[in-house]
């Protein structure tokens, strides 16, 4: 079995800052009020991914999904331990990340191939599978600064899933789109999955985890609080199932707005 992602020890820290201005600052230390805090968004986490793997990530908000999320695609480097990943990792963290607002979405789709690893001629070729996937109409030759939040999930998504990865991500991206967006994503993602692509899927919807990924990582707090089978992670979460299809959500989640379909 080959190690795909290899997480040791990996702490990130952010820092709170209580007070916005020089003034309030200022007046904070003079009367010896704290003006920030440290606190780790992930903390000392170990784990590691084998290939063929699909690992659902999952903890309530703020929990530090995302920020491992950025550890392991290399957007962020911890500030202590280790993070290793091999081959080419494509998906999708953030909501137009990696997109300039002042290029048309033709544009962009090439710069968006182009940050995850595609070269021109790769990306001319999967050109109209990507156009096709995001679906976007005459749109596609307008300003991504216009685009509704939807739309620019769809664009960095058709280019995500078209990039050919040894690892693929998926955070955010997914809550956004509309119903038959989410079926489609969905659809390829289980493509994804059975192709033997290695994936790290962020959700709150214990229905998309169960059929999608074949082991659960949870944070809480930053730290790795469980790490193991689907069902027995989900009851550890205790999210209500019975209310997955419908999207009302699980127990202190917003079930990523994915609904049924995902
Ligand atoms: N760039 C940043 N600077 C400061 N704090 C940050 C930054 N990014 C995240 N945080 C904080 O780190 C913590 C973890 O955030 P993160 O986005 O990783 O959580 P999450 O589990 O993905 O949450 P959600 O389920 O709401 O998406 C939160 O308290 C958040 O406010």
């Amino acid at each position: 079995m080959t190690t795909m992602i290899k997480v040791d020890n990996a702490t990130k820290s952010f820092t709170m800052s209580y007070q916005r201005s020089l003034k309030q600052i200022a007046i904070a230390k003079a009367t010896g009020r704290k003006t920030h805090d440290v606190f780790n968004a992930v903390d000392d986490v170990t784990f590691s991914v084998q290939e063929g793997e699909s690992i659902g990530l999952m903890g309530l908000n703020g929990s530090g999904k995302s920020t491992l999320l950025k550890l392991v695609s290399g957007v962020m480097r911890p500030d202590s331990g280790s993070v290793l990943t091999r081959g080419r990792i494509a998906g999708l963290i953030a909501t137009g990340a990696g997109f300039d607002p002042q290029l048309s979405g033709r544009d962009n789709l090439y710069l968006n191939a182009a940050i995850l690893g595609m070269s021109k001629a790769e990306t001319q070729k999967k050109f109209d599978e990507i156009v096709d996937f995001a679906d976007l109409g005459k749109f596609l030759d307008t300003e991504v600064a216009y685009y509704s939040s939807g739309m620019k999930a769809r664009l960095g998504f058709a280019v995500a899933i078209n990039v050919d990865a040894d690892i693929f991500i998926a955070d955010e991206a997914l809550a956004v789109g509309d119903r038959p967006f989410k079926r489609k994503c969905r659809k390829r993602m289980d493509e994804i999955v059975k192709s033997g692509v290695t994936m790290f899927y962020v959700s709150h919807a214990p229905g998309s985890v169960r059929s999608l990924c074949s082991r659960v990582l949870i944070l809480d707090h930053g730290k790795l609080a469980y790490d193991g089978d689907v069902d027995e992670g989900i009851r550890f979460l205790h999210y209500d199932d019975d209310d997955d299809d419908n999207g009302k959500g699980a127990k202190g989640s917003t079930d990523d707005g994915l609904g049924a379909d995902i």
